[in-house]
């Protein structure tokens, strides 16, 4: 894992559209996210956080600013450029898990490891360790119908994992789940930050979620206007 800043962003703004139905969905953004630690942005229906995530993921390029991930700048990186950093820096887990209901647990794991071609004998043996580490060692041969919210959002995560990010982007990772097992699936991405070092970001509106966060971040109307590090997390 790379010892530099996963991301910077300087004066980061972005607009959607051109003329006059022009929005500006991020406006003047400058923040560094940390290594070893859980990030949560906060902010109401429309703040901007989405966009935010996704301009630290290389999915949106910014629209003015600097973003830097892992010192180096973004500027002038092709379309192919930023998919392999992607690839080689990022894990996403969404809302929906986004799983393919045909496959199961664990060829759903090793699925983003053939993607970073991890030969095909280690791709089972891989994805049953990342399962194990989420308890579901034992739903390995399941199909994601088969599975509970709260274990489906746990292969989600085990398939992040798969390719050893650096950083992890949740979007609303536990908005699907019901209290306990969104909590649950919290304190998993706290773990996954204080135990491997990576740097996860979790985007939400939930406020079970929120004693699970080193760092608050809230932003409103495209603009940071909060960021308060806790502490120590409860968990
Ligand atoms: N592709 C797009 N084209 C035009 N406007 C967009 C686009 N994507 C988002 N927006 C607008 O940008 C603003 C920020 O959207 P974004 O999804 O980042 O907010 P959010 O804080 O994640 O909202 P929510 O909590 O509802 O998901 C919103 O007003 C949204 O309507």
């Amino acid at each position: 894992m790379s010892s530099a800043v996963p991301i910077r962003l300087d004066d980061v703004g972005v607009t959607y559209g051109s003329g006059p139905t022009a929005f500006q969905a991020l406006r003047g953004i400058s923040l560094t996210i940390r290594a070893g630690e859980m990030t949560l942005l906060l902010g109401p229906s429309g703040s901007g956080k989405t966009t935010l995530l996704q301009v630290m993921g290389c999915l949106l390029r910014a629209s003015r600013g600097q973003v830097e991930l892992f010192g180096r700048p973004l500027a002038g990186t092709d379309a192919e450029g930023l998919a392999a950093l992607r690839l080689a820096h990022v894990g996403f887990v969404f809302q929906h898990y986004n799983l393919f209901p045909t496959l199961k647990a664990w060829e759903n794991v090793a699925i983003a490891l053939d993607i970073k071609a991890v030969p095909l004998a280690e791709q089972r043996d891989q994805a049953m360790g990342l399962l194990d580490r989420m308890g579901l060692a034992d739903r390995a041969g399941h199909y994601p119908s088969e599975l509970s919210g709260g274990q489906k959002q746990r292969v989600a995560i085990a398939r992040a994992m798969a390719g050893k990010p650096s950083m992890i982007l949740a979007d609303e990772p536990t908005a699907a789940l019901d209290g306990k097992t969104g909590q649950g699936v919290a304190g998993t991405l706290h773990d996954l930050a204080h135990r491997d070092g990576v740097a996860v970001v979790v985007v939400s509106h939930d406020p079970r979620v929120e004693p699970f966060g080193d760092r608050v971040l809230h932003l409103e109307d495209g603009q940071l206007i909060d960021d308060r590090r806790r502490e120590r997390s409860s968990t």
